[in-house]
C-alpha cells in the first residue's frame, strides 16, 4: 500500500494512469448502472443513429452499442488483468529460477526464453488460439499468457541475477535459507516493482493482443469484448454505412486503457530505476564452528581444527593458491587474532575453511573441522543446518547483507526462522535481547536499514550473527569501514559478549595493535603461510617470526611516544607460483642463503604456545642465537 502512496506521489504519469484505469474500471463495474439494455439483445432498429436512448447508436443486427461498450469492458479488462496475471506469474517464476539456481537449471530455461521471444508474436498467437479454439475467453487468456511472458522473464532473470550476487541475498543463503525464502522473501520483494512493471506491460500486450486477435476473427467473436466490438463493426461494413462511432468507441476505449497500462509502467520504472541506482549497503554474516584435536596444541580440544588447508584460485593463468598447507585451530572461547599484510590470503583461509569460497576460489586440499565435523566433506544441507547455528561470519562490507527493503525486524527474525524458531514472542523477545547486547535502542527493529548508520547497521549484523549463539563466530575486518572511535565500541561489545557467551572468535585484520589488545592467541601470516602463531601476550612481547617482527615495526606501539613508522620493504612472492623455500627470503633481514632460498622452514614451538616457522628457530641454526633474538 504504501509503494502505491509513493508512486502516485512521485510519478505525475502512473496518477494519470491510476486515474484512468480507475475509471474503465468503474465503467466495467457499474454497466448495469449504466444502460438499461442487454449488449447481446437484439429488440432495436438497425443501424439507428447516436442519440436519445441509444447514446452510440445500434448495430445491424439490432444491438445497443452502448450497452456493448460498457458491457465489453468487463471481459477486455478480465483478459488483461488474467492474462497479465498469468503471464507474469510465469515470467516471474522462470527469470527468478533460472537466476537463482543458475548453471544448468538456467541454461535449460535459457533456451526456452530464447525459443519464445524468436517466435514471432501474432503467427504463433494465431497458431496457438487455432488449436485452443472453443475455450471461449479463457482460451485467449490462455493463449496470450503462453505467448506473453519470455520478454518479462528476460528482464527479471537478469535483474535477478544482479540482485543474486547481492551481499544480503549470499548472507540469507549462507544462514541457511532455503531456496524458496532466498527467492520470495528476500530476492522478490526487492524485484517488486519491476514485476508490476512487468505485469502492467503484459497486461497492455494481452488487451492488443485480444483486439488484434478478435479482429481478425480469431477466438470467440460472439463474446462482447472492445475487440469483437471491432470485428463485428468491420465485418459489417460500419465506415462504408458512414457508422464510425461503432469503430472509433471500442477503438478509443482499448487506446485509453492501453495508456493506462502504459503510463503505470512508465511511472513505476520511473519511481524503482533510481532506487534500484542507489540501493547499496554492507554487512555479510555467516557462521561456523569446529572441533577436534591438533598435534601442536595442548589444552581444550579445539572447536574448530583447520589441518592442511590448501586454497586458492583457478585463472586462466593457472592456479593462485592463496592458502597454502596452513594447520591452525582455535578453541572453545577463544579469541583467535589472524593478521598479515593484504593480499596473504586471511579471507580466504575464512572463506575456506568455511566452506565459502565460489568460483572461481577452490579448496585444493586439506580438512577444516569444526566440533569434529568435517566442513569441507558436507552436503548443502547439511552445510546449511551448521551454519548460523554452529558458527557464523561477519565480512568487511558489512553492511550489504541487509536487504533494504525489508525492516531490521524481519531480517533478525530470519535467521531464526530459518532454523526452527517460528513463535512470534520468543523471536521478538530474543531479537530485543539482542539489540540489548550489541547496544542497540530496541525501537530501531522496526526501522529499514537505510534509517541506521553505519555502525548502527554492522552492530544488526553482528546481532544476527549472534543470534542462534553460534560456538564460533568469524569476523573479517567487520569494523574496517567504521571510524576508530565507533570501531573500537563495536569491538569492545563483540568481546563482552564474547566472554559472557563463551564464544569464539576468529579475527581478521590488518590492524595488529588491535589484535594484540584483543586477542588470546594470534596468527600471523605471509604468502598464504601461517608463519607464526602465539599467545597475544608473547608476540607482542617475543616476536620471533622476521616478518611478524617488522609487521609489529610497521604498527604504532600501545604505549610510548609518538614516532615515524616504516613499511616493509619490498613485496611477497606471486601466489601463482610454488615457492618450495621461505616464502619471507626475498625481504627477510635476517636471511641465510643456501637454507632459506633452499628449503622451507617447518614449524616449531620456541616457546609454550608459540610456534615459528623460521630457520632462524629452527635445530639446525640454534647455533646462531644471536641471530634468533
Ligand atoms: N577471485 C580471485 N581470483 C584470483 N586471485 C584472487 C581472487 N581473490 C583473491 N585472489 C588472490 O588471493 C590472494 C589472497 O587474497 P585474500 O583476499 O585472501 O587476502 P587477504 O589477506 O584477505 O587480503 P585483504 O586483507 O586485502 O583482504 C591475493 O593474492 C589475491 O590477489
Amino acid at each position: 500500500m504504501n509503494g502505491v502512496l509513493t508512486l502516485l506521489r512521485r510519478s505525475p504519469r502512473a496518477s494519470a494512469g491510476v486515474a484512468l484505469l480507475a475509471a474503465l474500471l468503474l465503467l466495467a463495474l457499474c454497466a448495469p448502472l449504466l444502460t438499461r439494455y442487454s449488449p447481446t439483445s437484439q429488440e432495436f432498429g438497425t443501424w439507428l443513429k447516436p442519440g436519445g436512448a441509444h447514446p452510440l447508436g445500434t448495430t445491424p443486427l439490432g444491438q445497443d452499442i452502448w450497452a456493448q461498450l460498457v458491457y465489453g469492458a468487463r471481459l477486455t479488462l478480465l483478459i488483461g488483468f488474467t492474462a497479465g496475471l498469468a503471464a507474469t506469474a510465469i515470467a516471474t517464476a522462470v527469470g527468478l529460477t533460472a537466476a537463482y539456481f543458475g548453471g544448468k537449471v538456467d541454461e535449460a530455461l535459457g533456451v526456452l526464453l530464447n525459443v519464445f521471444l524468436v517466435l514471432p508474436g501474432l503467427p504463433l498467437l494465431i497458431i496457438v488460439s487455432a488449436f485452443l479454439r472453443g475455450g471461449g475467453v479463457w482460451s485467449i487468456i490462455l493463449v496470450i499468457s503462453l505467448t506473453g511472458w519470455a520478454w518479462g522473464a528476460r528482464v527479471l532473470r537478469s535483474q535477478a541475477l544482479a540482485l543474486r550476487n547481492r551481499d544480503f541475498v549470499h548472507a540469507a543463503v549462507v544462514s541457511g535459507e532455503g531456496p524458496g525464502r532466498v527467492i520470495f522473501a528476500e530476492m522478490l520483494p526487492n524485484l517488486a516493482g519491476l514485476i508490476a512493471a512487468s505485469f502492467f506491460g503484459t497486461a497492455l500486450y494481452a488487451v492488443l493482443s485480444e483486439a488484434g486477435l478478435a479482429f481478425l476473427g480469431i477466438g470467440d467473436v460472439s463474446q462482447v469484448t472492445w475487440g469483437t466490438m471491432l470485428y463485428w463493426a468491420g465485418a459489417k461494413g460500419a465506415l462504408l454505412q458512414g457508422a464510425w462511432w461503432w469503430v472509433a468507441a471500442p477503438g478509443l476505449c482499448i487506446a485509453l486503457l492501453g495508456t493506462a497500462f502504459a503510463l503505470i509502467n512508465f511511472g513505476i520504472d520511473e519511481v524503482i530505476n533510481p532506487r534500484v541506482v542507489h540501493a547499496t549497503r554492507a554487512t555479510q554474516v555467516l557462521r561456523r564452528k569446529k572441533t577436534s584435536s591438533g598435534p601442536e596444541r595442548t589444552g581444550p580440544a579445539p572447536l574448530l581444527d583447520i589441518r592442511h588447508l590448501d586454497a586458492g584460485y583457478i585463472t586462466p593463468n593457472g592456479q593462485v593458491r592463496a592458502v597454502r598447507d596452513v594447520t591452525l585451530s582455535v578453541a572453545p572461547g577463544e579469541f583467535l587474532g589472524l593478521a598479515g599484510e593484504s593480499g596473504c590470503g586471511k579471507s580466504t583461509l575464512a572463506f575456506a575453511a568455511t566452506r565459502l569460497l565460489d568460483a572461481p576460489g577452490a579448496v585444493f586440499g586439506g580438512e577444516a573441522r569444526l566440533a569434529g565435523q568435517d566442513l569441507l566433506a558436507l552436503s548443502s544441507e547439511q552445510l546449511r543446518r551448521v551454519r548460523w547455528k554452529d558458527y557464523s561470519l561477519v565480512f568487511q562490507a558489512s553492511m550489504n547483507i541487509l536487504n533494504p527493503v525489508l525492516k531490521i525486524r524481519e531480517q533478525v527474525y530470519d535467521a531464526m526462522q530459518a532454523h526452527g524458531v517460528q513463535d512470534r514472542a520468543r523471536l521478538e523477545a530474543r531479537a530485543r535481547e539482542l539489540f540489548a547486547l550489541v547496544g542497540l535502542r530496541e525501537d530501531y527493529l522496526g526501522a529499514y536499514p537505510h534509517q541506521l548508520s553505519g555502525g548502527m547497521k554492522q552492530r544488526v549484523v553482528i546481532a544476527i550473527a549472534l543470534a542462534l549463539e553460534p560456538k564460533l563466530i568469524v569476523m573479517d575486518e567487520p569494523t574496517t569501514a567504521l571510524d576508530v572511535v565507533v570501531q573500537r565500541q563495536i569491538l569492545q561489545e563483540v568481546d563482552a559478549v564474547r566472554r559472557r557467551l563463551g564464544i569464539a572468535v576468529v579475527f581478521i585484520t590488518h590492524d595488529l595493535s588491535l589484535l594484540v589488545e584483543m586477542s588470546d592467541r594470534i596468527a600471523i601470516m605471509y604468502a598464504g603461510e601461517v608463519v607464526e602463531e602465539a599467545p597475544a601476550h608473547h608476540l607482542y612481547a617475543q616476536p620471533k617470526h622476521p616478518y611478524t617482527r617488522q609487521l609489529m615495526g610497521a604498527f604504532p606501539s600501545l604505549d610510548g611516544p609518538r614516532e615515524r613508522r616504516e613499511g616493509i620493504p619490498g613485496r611477497p612472492p606471486p601466489l601463482s607460483q610454488d615457492i618450495a623455500y621461505c616464502p619471507f627470503f626475498e625481504r627477510c633481514p635476517s636471511r641465510m642463503p643456501g637454507t632459506c632460498d633452499v628449503l622451507k622452514p617447518a614449524k616449531v614451538e620456541v616457546a609454550p604456545g608459540q610456534h615459528v616457522a623460521c630457520f632462524l628457530h629452527s635445530p639446525a641454526v640454534k647455533e646462531y642465537p644471536d641471530a634468533a633474538d
